[in-house]
């Protein structure tokens, strides 16, 4: 389906700057949505969020006595030399969030079923295969080839991981990044997202990533940023969107409590895990092409284990990697009681990602604390692993307010798809990470 010219220019020329905007959810997007209308003079503009803060994919919690992320922590990508600057660390450096280097590939120790065994080696030359994997990928678009699934792509490049060892170093150069399998997702859409934020030669940041340290959670770069525009009046907060009336006319929003809400114009920056859902209600339905690609993309889980030990019996590098015979379970450890991070803390964390994820999901936080056990005693036989103290995990998937962490691209991808996913029906427009064809899944 080709996207409708809805965006008339006599409908433009009707919009001034005393309309009135809705703007649907207080993430990131919805702030710097209503920061750029502030900024063109627009100020009639209301944000409606159904949590009891902005920010809300940036969650952060209490986790013994200490702040904890547990939604976006690092901000992916810097700045090389006077290229691209990435704009959320703009906003970091503005509001003095403090963050560390984050050393994923050069600073971690690898694991199988039989304990501690170093295959660093299978583990750098994984690296070495993604990064082909990427360039490929983008060829792939300038010579008209059609998209393949990641593995697909892999595959082609010689690369067909066998064992537990190369197929977790596979893992957590991709898996743990996408929060999904290489064939749940498109070689052309991952590379490109990947070189626009990583690759300097290709238009993106730069190769660094940036760990959140802030013990006021990392949530305070958008807060912060939000108080400095936004007015109480502006915010309205635990107010749950049930129904959403969009024409050519205006938009109109229903809450959960009935209460009517009208805008010249509404943005809708809901995940597009809420919007593949029934839980808001579009009247009328949306059209056709725009359900077709909502449809056709997808929603990645990425699970954070969080552990606090009686003491500490594991490694001292920045993170761990696990090969266990079956893929996926729980492969990536992170030492939390690193000097910056939580120094002293005997914390450590576990990360699950897709199919995996929502399958703990639906287990009890008693029967996964098991599983991990059992993974741990693998790790290290010969000490007896203490049970942890505390045991925390969030179940992003099963959360009506976001159903994933973040979106992901299936194979086949069709440009028409991502268009029609990001195009306005009536004055009922469209933001948010899923949006964004360089940078979806991130902030
Ligand atoms: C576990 C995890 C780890 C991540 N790690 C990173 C990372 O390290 N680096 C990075 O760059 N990105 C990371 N991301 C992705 C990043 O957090 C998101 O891309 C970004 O926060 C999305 O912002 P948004 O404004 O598009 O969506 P959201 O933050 O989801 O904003 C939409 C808002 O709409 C609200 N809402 C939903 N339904 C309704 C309703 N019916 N009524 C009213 N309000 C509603 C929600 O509460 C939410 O506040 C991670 C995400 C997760 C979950």
């Amino acid at each position: 389906y080709a996207i409708p010219n809805m965006n008339q220019p006599s409908e433009r020329a009707t919009a001034d700057r005393n309309a009135k905007v809705l703007i649907l959810g207080g993430g990131v997007a919805g702030i710097i949505a209503v920061r750029t209308l502030h900024e063109q003079g627009i100020n009639n503009v209301v944000i409606i969020e159904a949590w009891d803060e902005l920010g809300r994919r940036l969650k952060s919690t209490t986790f013994v006595g200490k702040t904890v992320e547990l939604g976006a922590n690092w901000v992916q990508g810097t700045q090389t030399g006077n290229g691209p600057k990435n704009p959320i660390l703009s906003l970091v450096e503005k509001h003095k969030v403090k963050t560390m280097p984050s050393n994923t590939t050069g600073s971690i120790t690898t694991y199988d079923h039989t304990g501690a065994v170093d295959f660093l080696d299978t583990f750098y030359s994984s690296a070495e295969a993604y990064e082909n994997l990427t360039a490929t990928a983008g060829g792939r678009v300038s010579r008209n080839l059609v998209d393949l699934t990641s593995r697909a792509a892999f595959n082609l490049l010689g690369i067909r991981p066998q064992d537990a060892r190369s197929k977790a170093t596979e893992y957590y150069h991709f898996d743990w990044e996408y929060a999904q399998k290489l064939d749940q997702t498109s070689a052309i859409a991952s590379s490109w997202a990947n070189n626009y934020t990583f690759n300097a030669n290709e238009g993106g940041f730069s190769a660094e990533n940036l760990l959140s340290i802030e013990q006021r959670g990392f949530k305070t770069f958008i807060q912060e940023e939000a108080m400095s525009f936004l007015k109480p009046e502006q915010i309205r907060l635990e107010s749950l969107v049930k129904n959403i009336s969009w024409s050519h006319s205006g938009v109109n929003v229903t809450l959960d409590n009935g209460e009517s809400l009208i805008g010249d114009y509404a943005i809708c920056t809901f995940s597009l895990g809420v919007l593949q859902n029934d839980d808001v209600k579009f009247i009328p339905s949306l059209p056709v092409y725009k359900q077709e690609s909502i449809a056709s993309t997808t929603m990645g889980t990425y699970t954070k284990i969080f552990m606090h030990f009686p003491y500490k019996f594991w490694f001292d590098t920045q993170m761990g990697l696990y090969a266990d015979p079956v893929h996926g379970t729980y492969p990536v450890w992170q030492k939390f009681d690193h000097e910056a991070i939580l120094p002293g803390s005997k914390v450590m964390v576990a990360t699950v990602t897709g199919d995996f994820s929502e399958r703990i999901e639906s287990l009890t936080d008693e029967q996964v604390k098991q599983e991990v056990m059992s993974v741990l005693a693998a790790m290290y036989p010969n000490i007896t692993v203490p049970a942890p103290l505390e045991f925390m995990f969030p179940r992003w998937h099963s959360d009506p307010l976001y159903c994933g962490s973040y979106s992901n691209w299936p194979p086949s991808f069709v440009q028409q798809h991502h268009d029609n996913l990001r195009a306005n029906v009536g004055r009922l427009y469209f933001a948010g990470e899923a949006t964004s064809q360089k940078y979806f899944g991130e902030l």
